[in-house]
């Protein structure tokens, strides 16, 4: 039985958050925080457990703050141009005496009877005697005991972020170990039967614990110590006594998974059982079933399973309390974040805060977003997307009228500076932007996937400024070219008009057409088997064979309008095709599925199927093209043609399989 999961009656986040922090409040996890003594040297980024007072002070002697001579200023009253004094010069250690001076560098101790010194280029030397045409006011160029700072003055005060100045002046005011705040010592329970900790265990139905790193990661970067535990079975007494041994360790305790209805899903009965479950399914998406608990005054969070529902839930939930349990200031308000409007309409739940991960960049002065895969299983949307927009639960989606704020992920590049891809997706893009990185460090390329005809839509409304292309007109014969103009008729600059801007070399002139199609590779496209092709399948005509399975790409890819086009000619029907229905996304998931056996064969490139080390059996060559959307005088524009001839670059793709450059870089003329 499934039983009456509570966690069915959804709270709202900051609801759930403050239910949490108000038991944690309560029993003052907050406060009367364990504290440890640190050498100064090392305290940065600590916390101070109190105010720290200076031992001794800065300077702690009379010294001279310029090299030249030390004198009594009173000595010295009276000098003018016209009236210069002499003062005799005494050896260190001779006793002052009135009318006397010393040689003295900066940082000397100044000698007793002192208590002035004048700049060595003021001085004129005569007759081994000091001359001197101005008077020295008393403490001039003197560094004075406690100048800077006084014997038991505060240095820093508690609950501050130590930096390295901070070092310094403690250094400096004689303290040299300093008391600060513990790191609250967190423990990572990993749970699940198909779990596992290394590669060499990895086998279909094993999932290998990537939560774990990234979670001790992200602790790590929070100020607290992760305490990696190993990985737990499904069984609810493994995961008690698991939580007992943690609870004893440490501050605080993260269970990774079994938080949702599954049969062997124990993690909220086990907290009930130590503490008390406060929250269990908060409104969001991902991270909906995360479990929020106080056991023995520690806080506990379960983690749903999936990678990006537990980062995100680990970052909302935990990340505040880990830094409040140690006075550190809480990140949340120092976030970067842009303001961006979306490409196309994103529906989402009322009721339900949403997470979308998204790309970002500025086209034609627009910020733009692009939403990157949504599956909460999917680690890659949060490597590959520049930020996180919030969908407010009060919404039932965001239209693309509705600038919202973005909360920027890893140090991105700001958005003017970012190119943003959008099409069909290939190798070679993701390679450009490694080359266009090397040569202007300030710009990234985000690529985000969607088809061809996509990416043609995204360039006709301003939103992209690349589109990569590789659809087969029937009637021309000819590749991209017909549907770019006929689907943004008038974008194209025309580069035999003398006159028009997008001749690089001449750029003058204003004119609306500012685009360029141009060539980037030949793609030998082919049928992916499996390994020595055990089925011996050498023509489409063999995809009809009975028990036989396929794997088609999705309608409207480059891909499947080429296999349509193909079985046309040697007239084949797709039902005539077992898994002709089954499609996938991505050249690469079509080898995946060849690879893991799901399927007997796939259409796709050549480089997938080397990328895997499956077999190939071409089938057509086919245009790959990029629809350029930069203003000509654009030097990003300009990198990418430079770099699409460097025989470098060429010879990296062609490398991957089934690739010719040949072209690339040059303008595709009407055939
Ligand atoms: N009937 C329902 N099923 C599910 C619901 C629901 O409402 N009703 N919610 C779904 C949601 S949303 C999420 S999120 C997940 C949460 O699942 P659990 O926390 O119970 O976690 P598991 O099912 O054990 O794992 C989910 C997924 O994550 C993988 N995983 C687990 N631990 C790790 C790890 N340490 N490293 C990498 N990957 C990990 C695990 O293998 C699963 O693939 O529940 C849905 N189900
Ligand atoms: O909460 Mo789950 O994380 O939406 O997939």
């Amino acid at each position: 039985m499934l039983g009456n999961k509570s966690y069915l009656h959804c709270l709202q986040r900051q609801q759930a958050q403050e239910r949490w922090w108000q038991k944690l409040d309560e029993q003052g996890y907050f406060e009367q925080l364990p504290c440890e003594t640190v050498a100064v040297e090392f305290s940065l980024g600590r916390i101070t457990a109190g105010s720290v007072f200076a031992r001794q002070s800065v300077p702690h002697y009379n010294g001279a703050a310029m090299d030249g001579i030390a004198l009594c200023a009173h000595d010295s009253f009276g000098a003018q141009e016209t009236a210069p004094k002499r003062l005799r010069l005494l050896q260190p250690g001779e006793p002052f005496a009135a009318g006397g001076c010393y040689a003295i560098d900066t940082g000397d101790v100044l000698p007793n009877g002192t208590n002035a010194v004048i700049m060595i280029e003021d001085v004129h030397w005569a007759d081994g005697m000091a001359e001197i045409i101005a008077a020295a006011a008393p403490w001039q160029h003197v560094r004075i005991i406690g100048e800077d700072i006084v014997a038991r003055e505060m240095v820093i005060a508690e609950h501050e972020v130590i930096t390295s100045a901070d070092i310094a002046a403690l250094l400096a005011a004689g303290v040299e170990a300093i008391e600060v705040i513990q790191r609250p010592k967190v423990a990572i329970i990993p749970t699940g039967d198909e779990i596992v900790a290394s590669r060499e265990e990895l086998q279909a139905g094993k999932i290998l614990d990537i939560n774990s790193p990234m979670l001790a990661a992200a602790l790590t970067s929070w100020g607290a110590t992760a305490l990696r535990r190993p990985i737990v079975k499904d069984e609810r007494r493994c995961i008690v006594e698991a939580m007992e041994a943690a609870l004893r360790e440490s501050d605080m305790v993260i269970v990774i998974a079994g938080t949702s209805a599954g049969r062997d899903d124990y993690t909220a009965d086990v907290l009930s059982e130590l503490g008390e479950v406060l929250v269990h399914g908060v409104a969001m998406k991902p991270g909906k079933p995360v479990i929020l608990a106080v056991c023995q005054g520690k806080p506990v969070i379960g983690l749903p399973g999936y990678p990006v529902s537990a980062m995100l839930t680990a970052e909302l939930f935990l990340r505040d309390v880990a830094q409040a349990r140690q006075k550190l200031p809480l990140t949340a308000t120092s976030e970067e974040t842009v303001t961006a409007s979306l490409v196309k309409p994103v529906p989402s739940t009322i009721g339900m805060e949403e997470y979308l991960r998204v790309s970002v960049g500025q086209v034609e002065g627009k910020t733009i977003a692009v939403p990157v895969r949504r599956g909460a299983g999917l680690i890659s949307s949060l490597t590959k997307a520049q930020g996180i927009m919030r969908i407010d639960a009060a919404d039932a989606g965001v239209n693309t009228s509705t600038p919202l704020p973005i909360r920027l992920l890893r140090h991105a590049r700001p958005a003017q500076h970012t190119i943003l891809a959008v099409g069909s997706h290939d190798l070679a893009l993701e390679i450009l932007g490694v080359y266009l990185r090397r040569r202007m460090p300030h710009v990234s390329l985000s690529c985000a996937n969607v088809g061809s005809m996509g990416g043609i839509m995204a360039i006709r409304n301003h939103e992209a400024h690349i589109a990569g292309i590789h659809m087969l007109d029937e009637a021309t014969g000819q590749y991209n070219l017909p549907f770019v103009q006929r689907y943004v008729p008038g974008f194209l600059a025309d580069l035999t008009d003398p006159t028009n801007p997008m001749d690089l070399t001449n750029p003058t002139g204003q004119t609306e057409r500012t685009g360029r199609l141009i060539h980037l590779a030949l793609r030998q496209q082919g049928l992916i088997v499996p390994p020595g092709n055990p089925l011996g399948i050498h023509s489409l005509a063999d995809l009809t064979r009975p028990g036989l399975t396929f794997v088609n790409r999705q309608r409207g890819s480059g891909t499947r309008m080429l296999l349509d086009k193909e079985l046309g000619k040697a007239n084949i029907d797709g039902c005539q095709i077992n898994g002709y229905e089954k499609e996938v996304a991505t050249h690469m998931a079509v080898a995946a599925s060849v690879l893991s056996g799901t399927a007997d064969a796939g259409l796709g490139v050549q480089a997938a199927a080397q990328a895997l080390g499956l077999a190939f059996i071409p089938i057509a060559q086919e245009q790959y093209d990029l629809l350029l959307n930069f203003s000509p005088d654009d030097e990003r524009l300009q990198a990418i043609i430079e770099i699409l001839h460097t025989m470098e670059f060429r010879r990296e793709i062609e490398a991957l399989g089934g690739y010719s450059l040949c072209k690339a870089g040059e303008t595709v003329q009407v055939q």
